[in-house]
Formats: structure tokens, sequence, C-alpha cells
């Protein structure tokens, strides 16, 4: 299980953040990044955890102000890339444009989904992964492996129809090892995660509590 932690626009100390997720991968052997600010990217990079960005624009390099490039965020120590996250979604060529950005940048993908026809849609386009997150659940108390295994199980059988190499992943609610092996137990690659974590008085503690649901 791959767990992916979206800082967001949170208030939090990314470095903070950074150092505790390296320090519990390395100890736990576990796969876990963080996706911070675009701003941030670099020095959450120069820390030695896996980083991600929050979002790429299907731009290339032109005359394109504001525009988040898969090169720029690739150059700066960029692994991989979210792409149409619930909070920031996107037009279906723009989500399209944005995978292939992602490609050429040889940035991995996790293209965002409401519900598991929008995750078939979004197999179809070639990610590397897909995450189903129910909007009504993010930032809450209960995670989407408790109140909806329904969405997950219909989320994987929707990109295996499409796609058997596109792996699922699932969000919103995640924050205890628990959730996270329920969200395996119903086939989920791997789990998204933000306020659990950024919002944690202790991140550490958090992070060893997920880690011990792989
Ligand atoms: O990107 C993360 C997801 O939107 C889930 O957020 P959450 O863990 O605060 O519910």
């Amino acid at each position: 299980m791959f767990i992916l932690v979206n800082l967001k626009a949170y208030p939090c100390d990314p470095i903070e953040v950074a150092t505790a997720a390296r320090d519990v991968a390395e100890a736990s052997g576990a796969r876990i990044a963080v996706s911070p600010q675009a701003a941030d990217i670099a020095r959450v990079a120069d820390t030695g955890v896996e980083t991600w960005a929050q979002h790429v624009s299907p731009n290339a390099h032109g005359s394109h102000t504001g525009s988040t490039l898969a090169e720029a965020v690739a150059d700066n120590g960029a692994e991989g890339t979210l792409i149409n996250h619930s909070e920031n979604r996107l037009k279906l060529a723009d989500i399209d444009g944005s995978v292939r950005a992602a490609d050429r940048a040889d940035l991995e993908t996790i293209v965002c989904a409401n519900n598991p026809a929008q995750v078939g849609a979004a197999a179809a386009l070639g990610p590397d992964a897909v995450a189903v997150e129910p909007p009504e659940l993010i930032g809450g108390d209960i995670s989407v492996s408790t109140a909806d295994p329904g969405i997950v199980e219909d989320a994987v059988s929707a990109a295996e129809a499409v796609d058997p190499t596109v792996d699922v992943f699932c969000g919103a609610g995640v924050s205890t090892g628990d959730d996270v092996a329920a969200a395996g137990d119903l086939g989920a690659a791997g789990v998204l995660l933000a306020s659990g974590v950024a919002k944690a008085d202790d991140p550490e503690a958090v992070l060893e509590d997920l880690v011990g649901g792989i």
C-alpha cells in the first residue's frame, strides 16, 4: 500500500511533515510520499522524502502565466503528480493534457475522481493510478473505507474493466492504520489522505499508526 499525504493549503510545516514521512518510510519500508504546495516542492524534496505535485498544467513551456508545468515540478524534485483533485477539478481535455504533460516529464500520475463512473473515464486516459474520493467525506472523521466500502470496490471494478494496469487508490477521512488496512482489503493499492496528518499535533505518530495497517 502506497500512502500519499496531500498537504493541500493547510497551514502546517511542510518540512516537519516531510521529515516525519521520510523517517517513518525508512524505518518501516513503507512507500510514503508528501504532496506540498508547488512553492514548497524543492525544499520538501530536499528532505529525501518522495515528493509529489498537487497539480500540473496541460501546458508546455511558453506564454502561459500562472501555469504549473510538469517539467518545472520534475526539475524541482517531484516524482509524481495528482491531477483533477476534487478541490481543483479540470475539464476532460485538460485532464488528458495534464496526464500527457506528466508523462513527458516522467512524473507518475494519479487522476482523482468522485465516483466509479469517473474512475472508469479517468482510467481510459492512461494514468498510473486513479483515486476515488467521495467529496462529502473529504476532511471528515469517517474513512471512505468504513463509510462507503462499496464505492471503493466499485471503483476497483470500474478501473479493472477499462485498464487492469491502472491502480486504484481511495481517499477521504483516512487517518488510522485500520483505515489503511480496510482500504487494502477492498482492493485499493494505496490511500490518499490529508487532514489526518496535516492537521495532527504529532504527524509522525499518525504516520506510524498508518503504516501499521499496510
Ligand atoms: O487529497 C486528499 C483527500 O482529499 C482526502 O482529504 P482528507 O484526508 O482530509 O479527507
